[in-house]
């Protein structure tokens, strides 16, 4: 095993998987930290945790696990990735989650860069965009768990932690590869440990990929993965791989928790014509709604695709998370999705899709697997996934990540393998 990945949420994880896959590298997505050895073969691992809104230290103890076990299997370098939104709070967790790594493995500069043009996401200056709209007027500060209210990157990473934060900004990015690696040097003599680096293209990720190349540890969303497959191949270490999926036909399913404005829109553009079941905090906090009652209008349904969500406007959010607490909600909204998805293949559901981070982990949770293989690029940052040795697709969607018709895609890519 070559490189040894840390992602601080599922879904985001896929998404990493996904950029490796496509860079020709021999990857497994694997569900929280494994025991035992890696299979024979495996050049890229991606350790899927939920740590992205967990108490710092949780966050810092599993990820330090997940890059124990990762070296164990001979890892040459680690990433760490976090959302391309740069998802977390004043407190953490990138801050001191990559500085426990960074310690952990000596590492004197470390990159941090979000960027992922390929969903529209650009960094120039230090400053995180959507789109044309910066972080902080994208949506994203009204996240229900890691509202994103200030888009200077720099400024939001020095709050997090003790490292000096420095910036290599798009003048030198626009040089390429050895001007990148003489910028980060310079920022490293300027006393930061903890480097910003601007991108707006695919073409940057891949000269940064070049830059980074001699270094233990790289953090950023998956586009900073994009030039990492051609470094070990340079090295004569990997070759070209394909991907390799069996599709999986049968009863579909969709479950979307995310309350982010792309899977508002796909859920919206879905119910017109699938059955749609909506969870109320309400009804689930006082138990008129119950996971067992969904359970039972899924079979009722099964066979025409149905969807259940929670995914609400910011106006509901806040009022649930108001009255009942932002964790307390969460957490019954997220078991819940896990009781689903348990009983899911049991009721004979064989394609899943789950929409939404931290909704992503309690699915996956629920399932209870251990490895998945990744497939087919459904939409730029979201894969066809299909679990280990079982005739079982899922689909693992960032929030944010999709057009209108995402969900019906990707049971087509399930299905079909393309
Ligand atoms: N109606 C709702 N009211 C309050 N919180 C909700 C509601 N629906 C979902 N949530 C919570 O909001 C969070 C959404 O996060 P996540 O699943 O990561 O989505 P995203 O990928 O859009 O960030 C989850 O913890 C989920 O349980
Ligand atoms: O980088 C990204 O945007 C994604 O890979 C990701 O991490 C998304 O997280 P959620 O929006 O919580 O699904």
């Amino acid at each position: 095993m070559l490189l040894g990945c840390i992602g601080d949420d599922f879904t985001g994880s896929s998404d990493l998987a996904n950029t490796l896959v496509k860079g020709g590298m021999a990857t497994t997505l694997y569900s929280g930290v494994p025991t035992g050895r890696a299979e024979e073969g495996v050049e890229a691992a991606v350790v899927a945790l939920k740590t992205r809104s967990l108490p710092v230290e949780e966050a810092v103890a599993q990820s330090l696990d997940a890059m124990r076990w990762l070296q164990q299997q001979g890892c040459m370098q680690f990433l760490f990735k976090y959302c391309s939104t740069f998802d977390s709070t004043p407190q953490g967790n990138i801050g001191p989650v990559a500085l426990a790594l960074a310690d952990a493995l000596s590492a004197r500069r470390v990159v941090f860069c979000p960027a992922f043009p390929g969903a529209g996401r650009s960094l120039y200056q230090g400053h995180l965009f959507v789109n044309d709209r910066l972080l902080n007027e994208s949506g994203m500060e009204s996240h229900p768990l890691t509202p994103m209210t200030d888009p200077d990157i720099r400024r939001w990473l020095q709050r997090q932690t003790s490292a000096s934060v420095g910036h290599v900004g798009f003048s030198d990015v626009r040089g390429g590869g050895c001007v990148i690696w003489q910028a980060l040097a310079r920022e490293e003599e300027h006393g930061h440990r903890f480097i910003v680096v601007d991108a707006l293209s695919d073409d940057d990720l891949y000269a940064i990929g070049e830059a980074v190349a001699d270094q233990p540890l790289v953090t950023g969303g998956s586009g900073i993965a994009l030039g990492l497959p051609e470094n070990f191949r340079r090295k004569g270490l990997i070759g070209h791989r394909r991907v390799n999926f069996e599709p999986t036909e049968g009863p579909g399913l969709i479950l979307s928790g995310s309350c982010s404005n792309a899977t508002r829109g796909q859920v919206g553009v879905y119910r017109i014509d699938h059955p749609a079941l909506e969870i109320e905090a309400d009804a689930l906090m006082s138990g008129e709604m119950t996971a067992d009652l969904a359970i039972s209008w899924i079979k009722e349904h099964l066979g025409k695709e149905p969807l259940v969500y929670s995914s609400a406007n910011p106006d509901k959010v806040r009022d649930a998370q108001a009255k009942y607490g932002t964790e307390v909600i969460a957490e019954k909204i997220e078991d819940f999705f896990a009781q689903i998805a348990a009983a899911a293949r049991e009721i004979g559901i064989t394609r899943l899709v789950s929409a939404g981070g931290e909704t992503s982990g309690a699915v996956v949770k629920g399932l209870g697997c251990t490895a998945m293989d990744v497939g087919p690029e459904i939409a730029p940052g979201v894969p066809a996934l299909r679990l280990a040795g079982e005739n079982f697709a899922l689909t693992l969607k960032s929030g944010n990540f999709g057009t209108e018709d995402f969900f019906v895609r990707a049971l087509r890519t399930m299905a079909n393998g393309r």
